[in-house]
């Protein structure tokens, strides 16, 4: 593979805090097309982690590449302008707005329009169109005119995950998309990312085993600010230092096993 084979590399990548390192000189590829998991235990940098690929955080120290490119100096709209888009805290779902003006409001944001002049929808036919699709393709046309305030939590995550899709970003990054939802929604979620991840790249941090394992084809395991191990679910699964990053019995000097 040559660089423009990733769609996100870090070189070198460093956060520190106050003298405290939460992401240590981590070397990352995210594959072009992938599905990948970022896992660890709690305080291992996974979050700095994404907030640095997702430049919601400067690095400390290290480079950004987007597509082959350095992106270190850019902002965080002007990777979205590249098509890396993070969710789902970016992603704005309004809560006095109803589904359908909430899809039909981010369809209309690339293209500048402000949120006020929602009315300007009915002239336009293929937003309200493409809303209906993505309501379908989501399952929320029984919610189309529910507002989105009043949805039950795991709808409201499943919007925000259909908003931020309406972006058509290349590289979704999506951190604990499964934070918070029960079992029915996780399974629900599961199968959106899934479908979601045809066709772009994806990374998620996420907590959920079982999610990541029925979804990521590459896992990177980090402990300590540092990346302990990567591979497939069952080559990082079956390794002992990774087992004991998670109990707890993982000294400094584990951690490159
Ligand atoms: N803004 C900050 N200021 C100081 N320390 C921070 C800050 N953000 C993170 N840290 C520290 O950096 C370490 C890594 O935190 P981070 O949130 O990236 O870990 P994580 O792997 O995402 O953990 P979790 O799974 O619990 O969310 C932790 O020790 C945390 O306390």
């Amino acid at each position: 593979m040559n660089n423009a084979d990733y769609a996100l590399e870090a070189k070198g990548l460093s956060r520190e805090f106050g003298g405290f390192f939460a992401v240590r000189s981590v070397d990352f590829r995210l594959a072009r097309g992938s599905i990948h998991a970022v896992i660890g235990p709690n305080g291992a940098g996974k979050t700095t982690l994404f907030n640095l690929l997702t430049k919601y955080l400067a690095p400390s120290a290290g480079a950004i590449l987007h597509d082959g490119e350095d992106v270190t100096p850019l902002a965080m709209a002007q990777m979205a302008q590249r098509g890396v888009v993070r969710s789902f805290q970016i992603s704005a779902v309004f809560s006095g707005l109803s589904v359908r003006q909430n899809l039909e409001l981010a369809l209309l944001r690339p293209a500048g329009i402000a949120w006020n002049l929602l009315g300007l929808v009915s002239r336009r036919p293929e937003v309200a169109e493409r809303a209906n699709a993505l309501m379908h393709q989501f399952g929320l046309v029984e919610y189309a005119d529910a507002l989105a305030g009043n949805l039950p939590y795991g709808r409201k995550r499943v919007l925000e995950l259909a908003t931020t899709l309406s972006l058509e970003p290349k590289v979704l990054l999506l951190d604990e998309p499964m934070a918070g939802l029960g079992r029915e929604d996780i399974g629900r979620i599961t199968d959106l990312i899934r479908a979601a991840g045809k066709g772009r790249t994806l990374l998620l941090v996420e907590h959920n085993m079982k999610v990541v394992a029925e979804l990521a084809e590459r896992i990177t395991v980090m402990v300590r600010g540092e990346i302990l191990a990567e591979g497939s679910y069952q080559e990082v699964s079956s390794r002992s230092d990774v087992m004991a990053a998670y109990t707890g019995q993982t000294g400094a000097g584990a951690a490159h096993g």
